[in-house]
This record gives structure tokens, sequence and C-alpha cells, in this order.
């Protein structure tokens, strides 16, 4: 495992290139966590759904069953899961496995195997000590730019998933849940956590007006790392990734970034610092939560 304090840490995203063939893309995720690991890092992180493309008509046939975290693989079924597992295991490194599509159980007797879209985080040591399923289903319609509807074929997930290191508590989201300020504040408050990771593929349309922005948003409402891993941009693709995977620390600012084509993003994130801007500026203790309970709106969004 590559040396890390207790406290400071160097992440590794791998914006890589996602193929239509699965083993083309297991075999080329290894390499680069493999690279990564070369590079110094105990921390590496993938994109979203890294092993087929990103395509509503095709999440069922790339979708793998996931164990329940500190469950075994089945590898002849979930051959991705297998080879993170194995991959975290041989390099010794947490290991935030972007996401897959999740061949989960049917909603009732009779009707089709749910699936959702899901991370799984693995330990130094192999084991599945995390898992995440997409809570904000990617729902969006701006019209001659961009329609695309997970839903058609994808199911929300509803729970929190965070991991400890040595260096701090891992949160972790997947890509539309960074719109949602509400998850990464339970994540922050509830779950305890200094860095917040999120596996994401926004697009051409939607990740240059807002990526940077959502990022910088979630590190500074809530004083956190925010690390987030998009795939490479692929001309052949029928979605075009914004890829720029981002690291951002607790002040705001962008420790390190790329363009769109294939890259490993490297940057030490010294958790500590998460501490130190929280008691500069003092919102957590500042917040009114006295109040909030009284006029907070508990309805839906407002249309
Ligand atoms: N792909 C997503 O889940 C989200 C996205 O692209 C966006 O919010 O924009």
């Amino acid at each position: 495992m590559a040396a890390a304090s207790d406290s400071s840490c160097k992440v590794a995203l791998c914006q890589m290139t996602v193929v239509e063939d699965k083993a083309t893309n297991i075999a080329h995720a290894r390499e680069m966590v493999k690279r990564a690991v070369d590079s110094g890092a105990a921390l590496v992180v993938l994109p979203e759904v890294f092993n087929g493309p990103y395509d509503t008509t095709k999440f069922a046939s790339f979708a793998e069953p996931v164990p329940e975290v500190g469950g075994a693989v089945d590898e002849a079924a979930s051959p991705t899961l297998a080879m993170l597992a194995a991959t975290a295991k041989e390099h010794g490194v947490f290991l935030v496995g972007g996401s897959v599509a999740e061949l989960g159980q049917p909603a009732s007797e009779g009707a089709a195997p749910a699936v959702f879209n899901t991370c799984t985080v693995w330990s130094p040591a192999g084991e599945l000590i995390a898992k995440h399923r997409k809570m904000h289903l990617f729902d969006i319609d701006v019209p001659g730019r961009i329609t695309f509807k997970e839903s058609d074929s994808l199911t929300a997930g509803s729970g929190l998933a965070a991991f400890d290191t040595p260096f701090g508590r891992v949160g972790v989201g997947i890509c539309y849940d960074l719109r949602f300020p509400q998850l990464s504040a339970l994540l922050r408050h509830k779950e305890d956590c200094s860095v917040l990771v999120f596996p994401g593929a926004f697009n051409t349309t939607t990740g240059p007006a807002h990526w940077e922005l959502l990022l910088r948003a979630r590190a500074l409402d809530n004083q956190v790392f925010v690390c987030a891993c998009s795939p490479a941009r692929n001309p052949d693709a029928g979605y075009q990734a914004y890829g720029h995977s981002m690291v951002v620390d607790p002040w705001g600012a962008v420790v390190a970034t790329t363009e769109h084509d294939e890259a490993i993003v490297l940057a030490d994130m010294n958790v500590p610092r998460a501490a130190e801007v929280r008691t500069n500026i003092p919102i957590s203790k500042q917040v009114r939560t006295d109040l909030y309970t009284d006029v907070e709106w508990k309805g839906p969004g407002r249309a």
C-alpha cells in the first residue's frame, strides 16, 4: 500500500475511456488502477458506469449482482466486481469502484429484476466496505440539447454510504446526487465525513455549465474535500462525457483537474485542513437548526 500518514492521502481519479466491450473496460480499469498506485495513490477512484456504455437501453445487459457490504462476490456472475476486489487487494489500496449497473431483485413476483446504478468500495484487503445505489436518478429534458431518463431502466437507491480510512471518513454519492445538497449534508453531518467522492458522468451540455460549480459548492457548504471522477470523452459513444475529473479542497479551491481526454488526476489531500476551515469559518456551530424546524418546507420541491 502506498504510504499514507494518518492525516494525508494521495487520491487518484482514473478518467478512463469506456467502450462497448465489458472485458476491455475491466482490463483497462485494472491497468489504470495499477498506474495510479504506481504514482503513490492510497485512494483510487473509477468513473460512473465504467464497465459499459452510459445508455439506458444497455444497463440491464451489463448488470451484475452486487453483494451486501461484507459479502462475497460471485466471480462468475460479477466479473467487474471480482476485478475490483482482486485489484484493491493486490495493491493494498482503498478503491472506489466507480459505478456499475447492479442486477437486483424484482420489485414484485413476475416483474423484471430491478437494476440500480451502484458504487462499490473495496478495502486494501479486497473486502466490500461500502455500497451506494444512486439515490437521485438523472431524468432531464433540455430541448434540442439533451434528454436523458435513467428511470426508464433504473431504480433509485435510498441509503447513505460511508467508510473509514486511516486519513478520515469518506462518503459516496453518484453524479446527479451532487445536485442535491441534502445528501452531501447528510454525509457530512450524520456520517461525519471529511471527504466526499462522486463517480460521475456529466455531459457536454451540463458539464461546462454546472460541474465545477456544483463540486465547489458541495465542498464549500460542507467544508470537505470533494473528489469527482468522470469517464474520458469517447467520440464514438452515444453519450458525450464532460471529463474534467476534479479534486476540490474544503476552502472551495480546485486543487487538481484535467480536460476531457483520458488521464489520471492526482492530488494530495491534507484531511485535517477540513477541520481547520471549520474552525476558521464555524458555520457548523452557527447553523440555526433551532429555527429551521419551524420554517422548514417538508413537502416536495415546487415545479
Ligand atoms: N449523469 C448524471 O447523473 C448527471 C448529469 O449529467 C447532470 O446532472 O448534469
